[in-house]
């Protein structure tokens, strides 16, 4: 198992969901991300140059989210997953996207998607 950068629980407003009303009213979307990372590296130099920045992540992350609207959780999941792969040289990560109260008050649903392969 790779050591893991992780951002747990990262609530973000967005316009989701497949009905028209989602589409004109912002809601809750909550994130959950393990990266892996090479901890190990970066408690070498204790530099942040040399570590996962779970900032910068969080940053993209939202930029994505508050930026954009989707129809789908899967949609917005892939979205972000790509990015972080792509803007941060992540090899693997695990994401989940929670879509608190869509189906009823107090249910979560959502996805979870796994990419990249474990080196
Ligand atoms: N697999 C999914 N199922 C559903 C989604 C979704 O995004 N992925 N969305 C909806 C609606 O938007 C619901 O959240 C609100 O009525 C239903 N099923």
């Amino acid at each position: 198992m790779p050591d893991i950068v992780f951002i747990r629980g990262l609530r973000l407003e967005t316009c989701i969901g497949i009905h028209a009303w989602e589409q004109q009213t912002r809601r809750p979307v909550i994130l959950d991300l393990e990266m892996a990372s090479d901890v190990a590296r970066a408690a070498a130099s204790d530099q942040i140059g040399d570590a996962l920045d779970y900032a910068a992540v969080t940053a993209c992350l939202t930029e994505i989210v508050t930026q954009n609207q989707h129809q789908l959780v899967e949609t917005l999941a892939e979205q972000c997953a790509a990015q972080v792969m792509r803007k941060f040289g992540v090899t693997w990560l695990r994401l989940r996207v929670n879509k608190p109260g869509a189906v009823g008050d107090g249910v979560d649903v959502g996805v979870v998607i796994e990419r990249g392969g474990l080196e």
